[in-house]
């Protein structure tokens, strides 16, 4: 059993008279940033003068900076822009700016992993990677709980890698739910494949399809909305909360009896072929070289895939009745 690091097991000591630099502000930045100052640690932030979240950051009370300049007055130095963004900006911003001894934080290991970024030998060069959107981040925090992460040493120039990466992790807010020591690469490569055939790809195919079935055998879309995504959430808590056993003492024999017996006929044993498939592809460095490719041609195949879940009936359907269960609230 992997070794779990609690609160206990971590200290905000080795940050105390840091400056941290959050570089970005969006769904992890401004999370990250909101509960390391929370934690009462010194938090400046790093970002493109003029941009959306510049304005956000100065009026949530963050002093800002050029990405350049605050990287220059930092001792910690967290990369918390899109994957693909940061080779670029730590070429032109970054790179140059670094002190020797700093700690460079990442929250994902893509571009160390496949190698688009090689940091300098006289840095700490460590992650610390929720397992959970940045909103999940934030709000367990504020709800005096944490969002688990995992945590990586790539470079330990200082000797005190994992200190700072477990104070970071505290500073989050995840050590109050539990982090485990990883690999640049396995947290790579099971975020990559985690996301593409589970949490992101999987389940949102699974939805989709499942609602188009009902609606296509001629029931409301609404009622097809409640059974499929406005229940699954409620579904998703159960086995978050008490496992997939405990999930199924949670609903009805019926359910329990339909859903063992069909289930494994709608996800058969060949889509664990293809996971496989998708994973080996991840684990080559085929998908990284892809969705580089794909991103240097400005992202058209993402942005009509978007284009394609936006339009879709049940997006159309699930606003309106998200609007009718929830008002404005989310
Ligand atoms: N989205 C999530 O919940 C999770 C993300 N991660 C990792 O966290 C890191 C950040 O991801 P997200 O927060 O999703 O990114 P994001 O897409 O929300 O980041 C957008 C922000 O980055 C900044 N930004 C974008 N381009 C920039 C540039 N060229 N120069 C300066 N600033 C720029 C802006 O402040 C913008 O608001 C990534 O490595 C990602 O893989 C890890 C776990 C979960
Ligand atoms: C939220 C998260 O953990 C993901 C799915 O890995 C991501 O946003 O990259
Ligand atoms: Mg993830
Ligand atoms: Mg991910």
């Amino acid at each position: 059993m992997a070794r779990i690091y609690r609160d206990s097991d971590a200290s905000l000591e080795p940050l105390r008279n840091k400056t941290i630099a959050v570089i970005g502000y969006g769904i992890q930045g401004r999370a990250q940033a909101l509960n390391l100052r929370d934690s009462g640690l010194n938090v400046i932030l790093g970002l493109r003068r003029g941009g959306k979240s510049w304005n956000q950051a100065m009026e949530e009370g963050f002093r800002v900076y050029e990405v350049g300049e605050a990287v220059a007055k930092s001792d910690v130095v967290m990369v918390l822009i899109p994957d693909m963004e940061q080779p670029k900006v730590w070429k032109e911003q970054i790179e140059h700016n670094i002190r020797p001894g700093t700690v460079v934080v990442f929250a994902h290991g893509f571009n160390i992993h496949y190698g688009l970024i090689k940091p300098p030998p006289n840095v700490d060069v460590v992650m610390v990677a929720p397992k959970g959107p940045g909103r999940a981040v934030r709000e367990e925090y504020v709800a005096g709980r944490g969002v688990p992460a995992l945590v990586a040493v790539y470079q330990n120039y200082s000797g005190r890698a994992l200190e700072y990466a477990l104070a970071i992790a505290k500073g989050i807010g995840a050590t109050r739910a539990g982090v485990i020591e990883t690999t640049f690469a396995e947290e790579t490569e099971t975020d990559l494949i985690g996301e593409q055939t589970v949490l992101v790809g999987g389940l949102m195919e699974l939805i989709k399809k499942g609602f188009e079935v009902l609606v296509e055998l001629g029931y409301q879309p609404e009622v097809a909305y409640f059974e499929v995504l406005n229940e699954a959430k409620l579904i998703m808590d159960l086995i978050w909360q008490r496992g997939i056993y405990g999930m199924l003492n949670g609903v009805s024999d019926t359910a329990k009896y339909g859903g063992l017996t069909v289930g494994p006929k709608i996800i058969d044993e060949s889509v664990k072929q293809r996971m496989k498939e998708a994973a080996a592809r991840v684990r080559s460095g085929e998908f990284a070289k892809e969705w580089v490719a794909e991103y240097n041609r400005g992202a058209p195949t993402l942005k009509k895939l978007m284009e394609g879940i936006r339009d879709h009936q049940i997006e159309r359907v699930g606003t309106e009745m998200r609007k009718l269960l929830f008002g404005e609230r989310i």
